[in-house]
């Protein structure tokens, strides 16, 4: 089988990096561009350097442009948006655009639908198997356990992270809110500060910690009379979200345009 030519975008951040390694330890993909924002002082720097795996000639480039016609597909972490701008680019040229970048607002998710038109388009607030084994119980146990357990979702991430809640936790918030048969934004509650008063039956709360070096860390309670069930993952290498986003990549190539999930790519949208 050809091999599938990836753009990473974001190359020079903590996740694009990991790509760029996970790219060079897999037969199945080709590095056919690496990007940063134009205006980055690691413009033109070797992508194989910043990965730490010795340089491999693949330079960081400000222009997706050039690059779109010798590749297949982009991968993208990095901000919202730069990714609504990739969406358009990959509309435009139907390659697959796999986006992990969180923080999105609402609109920015109408954008990305839109150009779902033209593109196979994975977005994910999380690419591991583990988080979306996680939300498909999430949402089972929350289908399961009627109204009085309360249901509270804690995260914890690196102190770099400028998100919140995580796109993690917002995912498998969707995925408690769909069990219950609720939308999740009439009945989410993002912060509590002062006299709040007691907590409403039936609100899914969220909880942040930012702190050190955290990869990333998720938890979903159900807290009921007299007993507490906790649904946990733990994430200690990001190379597991790279290797989800490849997995998703060569998932893509086989579909037609359109939005699809992680859920979609791991089969798990009917757990
Ligand atoms: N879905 C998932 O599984 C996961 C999602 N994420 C998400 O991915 C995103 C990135 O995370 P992380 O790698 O930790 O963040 P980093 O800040 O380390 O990396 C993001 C990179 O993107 C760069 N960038 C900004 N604008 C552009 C642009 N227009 N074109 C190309 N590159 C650009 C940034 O450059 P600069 O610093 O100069 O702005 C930076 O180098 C976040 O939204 C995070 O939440 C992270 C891990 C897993
Ligand atoms: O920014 C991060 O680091 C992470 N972001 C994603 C999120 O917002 O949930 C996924 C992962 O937890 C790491």
């Amino acid at each position: 089988m050809a091999e599938m030519r990836l753009i990473v975008t974001g190359a020079g951040g903590r996740m694009g990096r990991t790509l760029v390694k996970a790219i060079a330890e897999s037969k199945d993909f080709t590095l056919a561009g690496a990007l940063e924002d134009a205006r980055s002082p690691l413009i033109g720097w070797d992508a194989g350097h910043l990965a730490g795996i010795g340089e491999n000639g693949v330079k960081l480039s400000g222009d997706i442009a050039p690059l779109l016609a010798n590749a297949d597909g982009i991968v993208d972490f990095t901000a919202p948006a730069a990714s609504l701008e990739y969406a358009a680019r990959a509309a435009a040229t139907g390659k697959v655009h796999v986006i992990g970048t969180t923080g999105m607002s609402a609109g920015d998710d109408g954008k990305v639908a839109e150009a779902a038109k033209g593109a196979v388009i994975v977005k994910s607030g999380n690419m591991s198997l583990g988080v979306n084994l996680l939300a498909a119980l999430t949402k089972r146990v929350a289908k399961t356990l009627d109204q009085i357990y309360d249901i509270e979702i804690l995260e914890m991430h690196h102190n770099q992270k400028v998100d919140a809640p995580s796109g993690t936790a917002l995912l498998l918030g969707r995925a408690a809110a769909e069990g219950r048969q609720i939308d999740l934004n009439q009945r989410s509650v993002r912060s509590r500060d002062g006299h709040t008063g007691a907590r409403e039956p039936g609100d899914i709360g969220f909880a942040t910690l930012r702190g050190g070096s955290v990869v990333g860390e998720h938890t979903v309670m159900f807290a009921g009379p007299a007993e507490r069930i906790e649904l946990t993952h733990k994430a200690e290498d990001r190379m597991i979200f790279a290797r989800g986003a490849l997995h998703a990549a060569l998932w893509a190539k086989k579909q037609k345009p359109g939005l699809y999930s992680m859920m979609d790519v791991l089969g798990l949208k009917d757990f």
